[in-house]
């Protein structure tokens, strides 16, 4: 199944431009690809399922004013939120000097006014409170929590993107809920 259908089926509500600005960053990317080790997704199939894989939470996320996501890469998760999540103000953190470049390129070029690049480790970034704190491939979730420990408060959320390991990641003590897909445990916290 293609992606538009794919998200279509599951009913994720996405604005009108998203698949014009998914055109576009895909086009980006295999240039880019090319020339820099942005991403090991090197074909459209694998480009696509992690473009799905970015974007399914919005079927349970909460209304989200801002969001902060760490180690964006080549612009997973981050980048793929805020095509779908245009009322979202949306900071990327992200060190390496091309990936950080490729992103403020997409920004440019797709004009998204809802999107801050940040070129540097979230540990040298100055402290500012989110809603919402996502991270995918990384590192493990004590770490994530640690990372993320001044940009966050009681009410923010976190949305973890993990695989079957998350049990082992976290305990009873940690309010969250855990959504599974065919191929990823979503990790919320904050949330019961
Ligand atoms: C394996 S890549 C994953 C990229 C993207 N999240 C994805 O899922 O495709 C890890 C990324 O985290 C970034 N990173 C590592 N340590 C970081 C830190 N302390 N703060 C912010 N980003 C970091 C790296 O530069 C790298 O781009």
């Amino acid at each position: 199944m293609d992606l538009k259908s794919a998200l279509q089926d599951d009913n994720i509500n996405l604005p009108d431009n998203f698949f014009y600005n998914i055109q576009k960053f895909k086009e980006q990317l295999f240039k880019w690809n090319k020339i820099h080790n942005l991403t090991g997704a090197k074909d459209e199939k694998t480009i696509d399922e992690f473009i799905y894989d970015a974007v399914f939470p919005i079927s349970f996320l909460p209304k989200t004013k801002n969001l902060l996501d760490i180690g964006t890469g080549a612009g997973f998760p981050g980048m793929i939120l805020a095509f779908g999540l245009p009322d979202t103000q949306v900071t990327l953190v992200e060190p390496l000097a091309k990936r950080a470049s490729f992103l403020q390129f997409i920004k440019a070029d797709l004009g998204l006014d809802n999107v801050r690049v940040v070129k540097k480790r979230v540990e040298d970034m100055e402290s500012e409170i989110f809603e919402l704190v996502t991270s995918r491939a990384v590192t493990d979730t004590n770490m994530l929590l640690k990372l993320s420990e001044n940009f966050r408060d009681e009410n923010s959320k976190l949305l973890f993107y993990k695989g079957e390991k998350v049990y082992d990641e976290v305990g009873n003590d940690l309010k969250h809920k855990i959504i599974k897909t065919k191929n990823r445990h979503y990790l919320l916290i904050g949330e019961d």
